[in-house]
């Protein structure tokens, strides 16, 4: 039997301000490597909390958070951190890059942060996942001055420089034109055609059905 990338069981979440509110209710859920994963539902049903909650951001929940056999559940934030930069790649808003640095740099910056390796072999890795992105030629540029889709396939590539085991999406098509919607719906097929596992959270309906499979939440439950 397959061995599964991340399992959650049981989460529940409770925010206490401005009151008491259950967000989220026994979540339960088994992700496989190399699945792609869309998590759906109306806006404030949850689907960013869980989001948080599966890449380890908060820690404020019960319920037990598995991801490649490690328990993440109860890991101290120095622990969480270092097992985040190895096994978790963002593409989060609040996690954009840093618009005075260039591609290059933005796009190395995990691995620099990792240490496994030197300066020059990052870089290789890093150009490499410029090219996966038929992004190379802008790896000098301020990543400040590129395009909307061309800054998120950047954060792709550094989502991806550390080889992660899972890649997380907060709405990565949110402020894109369809065009650039079907570029990245693309990279992520291709990239989980390689094996990588991506869970993306998408108002998109068109995205999360092209994807393997589609979480449907409705006020803080799995419902399908
Ligand atoms: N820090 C917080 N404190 C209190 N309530 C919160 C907090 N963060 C989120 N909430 C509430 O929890 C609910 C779920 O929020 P969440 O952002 O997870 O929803 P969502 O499904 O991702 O929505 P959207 O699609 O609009 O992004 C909402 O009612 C929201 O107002």
């Amino acid at each position: 039997m397959q061995t599964p990338v991340l399992e959650a069981v049981k989460l529940n979440k409770y925010f206490h301000e401005p009151q008491e509110f259950h967000v989220l209710n026994d979540v339960s859920l088994t992700v496989q490597k190399g699945e792609f994963i869309s998590i759906m539902g109306k806006s404030g049903c949850g689907k960013s909390t869980l989001l948080y909650l599966l890449s380890t951001l908060d820690t404020d929940y019960e319920g037990t958070i598995t991801i490649n056999n490690t328990v993440v559940s109860g890991l101290n934030e120095r622990a969480l951190a270092r097992f985040r930069n190895r096994h978790i790649g963002f593409v989060f808003q609040f996690h954009y890059l840093l618009p005075e640095f260039t591609v290059l740099q933005n796009v190395m910056m995990p691995a620099i942060k990792l240490g496994a390796l030197d300066t020059a072999a990052i870089e290789q890795q890093a150009m490499e996942k410029l090219q996966q992105m038929q992004m190379q030629d802008l790896a000098g540029k301020p990543a400040g001055k590129l395009s909307g889709g061309q800054q998120q396939r950047i954060a792709i590539a550094r989502a991806l420089i550390n080889k992660p085991d899972i890649i997380m999406a907060d709405e990565p098509t949110g402020n894109l034109d369809s065009a650039n919607t079907a570029i990245i719906f693309d990279i992520f097929h291709e990239i989980a055609q390689q094996g990588n596992t991506i869970i993306t959270v998408t108002h998109d309906e068109d995205f999360a059905r092209r994807s393997d499979r589609i979480i449907q939440m409705v006020d803080g439950k799995i419902t399908g």
